[in-house]
This record gives C-alpha cells, structure tokens and sequence, in this order.
C-alpha cells in the first residue's frame, strides 16, 4: 500500500456530505452577521443577475418548504428590489421551516412581494430553482413533481440554488424527479452528489459560494475530488539517462478465444503511456502470437508471463474468461508479489470463490479493483441497482471487504481505499460508454504501475488520465458519439505528456531538477 505522504489531499477540492454540512452549519449560524440565509441568496441573486447578463427580465424562482426555500426567498426580494420583475411560486401556508426561512418569506411579503401557488406561464428570462436542498429525505410527488416537469420543458436557464431540488445531494441519485438545471450555485461547499451518477445530468455548470465559511475547520471533508495536485509530485521528465529497465514491466494477462483485442488494449495502453516493457500473456496463445499493430508488445502464454519475476506489475482480467484455465491463472495470480490489478472476468471469477476473496485479503502487495457497477454487485451479492443508489458507500465497502483500492468506474467515478478514503473523478464524458474503454483503464493503470507510481495514485492518476484523454477527444470532435477506445489510448499518451509538460512549467519543485 502507498505511503500516505504519498497521497497529500490538501490541494485537492474537498467534498462534503450533508451530515458534515449540518454541523458546519450549526457551528457558524449562530454568530453569523449577516444570516447565513442572507449570504447565500445575496449569492445566488448576484448569479442570476450574472446569468440574465445584467438586463432587467422576468425572473421566476420556485421556493420550497425549507431552508432552501429562504435563500429563494431572499433572492427574490433582492432581485425585485434591483428592478426585476419576479414572480415566486410557493404552496406552503404556513412556513415549515426554520427561523430564517420564515423571515425570508416576511421580507418578501414586505416588499410587496406576491406568490403564486402554481407554475405560471413561460416566456422568462431565468428561472431559479430552491425547492429543495441538502433536506430533501424522500421523493418529490404530487404538486411539486409537476412544478419540475414544467421547469425541465423550458427553454430558458434554470439556475439551481445549492443543489437542483430532487437529486440527492450525498449520492447524485434522482429522488422521484430532479430539476435539469443549466447553472448549480452550491452554497458552503462541493457535494458528492454534483458529481457523480445523475448529478453530471442535472446540475449544469457548478460554481461554489463559500459564504466566507472555512469548512475544514469545522470538519474534515468526507472525501475529495480527484485533481493533477495529488500526483504532480510524480508528472517528472524522464531522466535523459534512461533506459528500458528505469520504466518498468508491466504484465498483463487475459486474451482467451474471441477475445484478444480487449488484452490487447491494456498491453498498448500501458505501452502508451510509458511502460517500459509490456508483457501480455493470451490465453489464446497460439491463435495471436503477435500484435501485427503493436509489435513491440511481448506476447507471451499467461503461465510465463506469471511465472517470470520481473514484474512491477501484474494486471488480470481483461479477456480472461471464466474457464478453468482462468481460474487456475487467477489463482496464481493472487499470489504474485507485485501489486495486483484485478478487472473485468477477474472480478467475475473473485465474486465466486471464496478461496480467491480468502488469499486476496492476505496479500502483502497492493490490489486494485476495477468493477464497474454490474461486477461490483457480483463481488458484494448485490443487485446494480443497489450499487448506483449510493456509489460511495458500494465503493467503500469493496475496499473494506477487499482490502483492496478500488474505482466504482461509470459517471463519476468513486475511488474508495482502503483506510475509508474516497475520491470522485470529474474527467471523462458518457463517449466512453462503449466496448474497451475498461480495458485501456486497466492498462494505463498498469503503466503508471510499471513506472513505480505508489499504488494509490496509479488508481486515481490513472482514472484522472483515462477521462482527460476521452475529454480531449470530445474536444477536438472526435466525440462523444463514436469514440473507440483505440483514440482513447492515442490520447491518453497526448494528454500524459501534456500533463508532465505542465507540471514542469507551473511546479516550482521540478524547475531545479
Ligand atoms: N441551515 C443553514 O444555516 C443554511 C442553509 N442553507 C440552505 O438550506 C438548505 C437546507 O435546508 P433544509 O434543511 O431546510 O432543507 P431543504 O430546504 O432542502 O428542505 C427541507 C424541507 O423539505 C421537506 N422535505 C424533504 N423532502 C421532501 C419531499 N420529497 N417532499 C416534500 N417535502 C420534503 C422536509 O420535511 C423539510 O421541511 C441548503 O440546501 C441551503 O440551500 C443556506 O441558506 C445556507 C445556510
Ligand atoms: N458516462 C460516462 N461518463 C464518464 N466515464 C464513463 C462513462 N461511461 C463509461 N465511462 C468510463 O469508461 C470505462 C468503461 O469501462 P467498462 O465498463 O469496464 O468497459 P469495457 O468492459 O467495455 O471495457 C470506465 O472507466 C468508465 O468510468
Ligand atoms: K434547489
């Protein structure tokens, strides 16, 4: 396992769950001049004025029954007072909600301020959603469910406060229905739920709006996003004086009958991104005893490539199968000395002998897990859906379980360690919801690996990286439709150049190497 000097979190964007924000809410509402209510919907009217371009429009803002309600409250008063017209629409006769949001809801009425008790016609300039926050405990229905299907068919900026009222904050799952917002104004701190799941899909363009509050002061962050910072120690040139052996053997091994391309794509990829010496040992031996596009692969049965003793690294799984022979490979595989990557049929094969789960919990070396949902449900005896309901929480318990690092891959990838540290990764777009893209993970991982990157940060560098490489891609409009896995591996090498170009210039340590 990575040293954790190896994994300084602090430059990173810290995310926090609603527990944590409630205490760091109860710690500073109380001496807080102006209201924290007060900060949040100034915040959130200057957004909105931002958003309308400064021109005076008709404003709609939709306010719920709580503490998100009072900052739509405020921000409807301000932006009135500013000159807008703004019409809300609030169904509560008696404010539920705490002290504050009852006061916001006066200060609107004392400005002459009306609500209305449904949604109105279209035709505005922006509409502002603070129907529902951090608070939200079950799944909108009835009359605030239509209020969002109403939203959702406009054809104008709609401007979340805090969170887009439906989607769980802590999770990113849709509660019943959730507001597809163009712009999220999160309020305090970063949520996991923006990020991860149905959060990329509803939130838009998120900014944060600290309110002045210094949340780490208060409480740890419940987890991080990933960011360059945690592995730019590692972005170094190479050292002219290098040779073959100074970057590493990578080994990987899967590639049984009809499916040599997926070990394939690992080989290249950790090709790609620097290995220096990629083994990749094919079940299928005999039918593939070269790559004809990547000579410079070294393929090899998976009895030599495990039996050798030159690995950094050894990576299993993508191709495998779930033959016999497959399982006897994976059980030599558990045994290997150098830090595992298990991925795809491995996974497979793991969730269903115990013998496997048994000698995998008492390994020395790091393993890292790389399951999408449907693999994480087999190793926990769960279902997908009850993985996606809370990502991190199913993350967390692989790594526990497993004893494992492990990346819940899909929108938002989770990475859970095994110390009870998660991160979220923010790079890649749904182009790589297609065939391989796994596979070229997985060998990008087992690069770094090779390179002698700590464990943990091949996991969150190389996740970081395969996203980056998919985003440049979209970018130059080879995506998202369309996009192959075999550009992914292109790019990544493009993008991790890149990125040790720009750790050179903008990182003062390395600029005396
Ligand atoms: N407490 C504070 O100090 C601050 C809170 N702020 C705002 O307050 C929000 C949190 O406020 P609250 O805790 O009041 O939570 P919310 O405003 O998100 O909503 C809670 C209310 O909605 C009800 N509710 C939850 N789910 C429902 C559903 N599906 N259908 C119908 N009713 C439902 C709850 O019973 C409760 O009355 C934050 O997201 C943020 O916008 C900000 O003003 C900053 C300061
Ligand atoms: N919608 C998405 N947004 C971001 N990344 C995605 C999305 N869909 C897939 N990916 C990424 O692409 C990869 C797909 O892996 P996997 O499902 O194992 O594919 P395969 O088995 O076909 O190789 C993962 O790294 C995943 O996080
Ligand atoms: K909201």
């Amino acid at each position: 396992m990575s040293a954790p000097r190896t994994l300084n979190t602090a430059p990173l964007t810290a995310l926090y769950n609603a527990d944590a924000l409630r205490r760091i809410e109860r710690h500073y509402a109380p001496d807080s001049t102006p209201r924290l209510m007060e900060r949040a919907g100034a915040t959130g009217a200057a957004k909105a004025m931002q958003l309308v371009g400064g021109r005076h429009g008709r404003i709609l803002v939709l306010c719920g029954p709580g503490n998100n309600g009072g900052d739509g409250f405020v921000l409807a008063r301000q932006l009135k007072q500013t000159g807008f017209d703004v019409t809300v629409v609030h169904d509560c006769d008696e404010h539920r909600g705490a002290e504050d949001a009852v006061m916001a809801w006066a200060s609107w009425r004392a400005v002459g301020g009306l609500t209305l008790p449904r949604v109105p016609d279209t035709g505005y300039a922006l509409v502002v959603d603070a129907l529902y926050g951090i608070g939200l405990t079950r799944p909108i229905e009835g009359v605030h469910a239509t209020w969002i299907d109403a939203v959702n068919e406009m054809d104008c900026p709609v401007l979340a406060i805090d969170v887009p009222s439906g989607l769980n904050a802590d999770t990113g799952a849709v509660m019943g229905r959730a507001i597809r917002a163009s712009h999220t104004a999160t309020m305090i701190a970063m949520k996991p739920g923006l990020f991860t799941l149905d959060g990329p899909d509803h939130c838009g363009e998120v900014s944060l709006h600290d309110l002045g509050l210094d949340c780490a002061a208060v409480t740890p962050p419940s987890g991080w996003q990933v960011g360059r910072e945690l592995f730019a120690h590692l972005l170094r040139p190479r050292a002219r004086n290098s040779h073959k052996g100074t970057h590493g053997n990578a080994m990987l091994v899967g590639g049984a009958r009809g499916m040599a391309g997926a070990a394939l794509l690992a080989g290249r990829a950790a090709l790609k991104v620097g290995a220096g010496r990629v083994f990749v040992g094919m079940l299928d031996h005999a039918a593939l005893p070269l790559d004809p596009e990547q000579p410079e692969l070294m393929i090899r049965t998976p009895a030599e490539v495990l039996a050798g003793d030159l690995a950094t690294c050894v990576a299993i799984g993508p191709g495998l199968g779930q033959s016999p022979a497959a399982l006897d490979l994976m059980r030599d595989a558990v045994r290997t000395p150098a830090t595992l990557v298990l991925d795809a049929d491995a996974l497979n094969l793991l969730a269903q002998h115990g013998d496997l789960e048994q000698a995998l919990t008492r390994r020395e070396a790091a393993t890292l897990l790389t399951p999408h949902p449907m693999e994480a449900a087999r190793l926990l005896r769960s279902s997908t859906a009850k993985i996606q309901q809370d990502r991190i929480v199913s993350a967390r318990e692989l790594a526990r379980r497993f004893r494992a690092s492990v990346v819940l891959k899909g929108c938002g990838s989770v990475i859970a360690l095994p110390d009870g540290r998660w991160f979220i990764n923010t790079t890649g777009n749904p182009g790589m919801a297609s065939a391989g893209m796994g596979d070229v993970l997985t060998g990008l991982i087992a690069g770094l690996l090779a390179q002698g990157w700590p464990a943990d940060l091949a996991l969150l560098g190389g996740v970081h990286l395969h996203g980056l490489a998919g985003d440049r891609l979209v970018a130059q409009g080879k995506g998202p439709n369309g996009l192959t896995a075999g550009e992914v591996i292109e790019s990544a090498r493009a993008a991790f150049n890149a990125l040790i170009a720009g750790a050179d210039s903008r990182d003062p340590r390395h600029s005396t190497r």
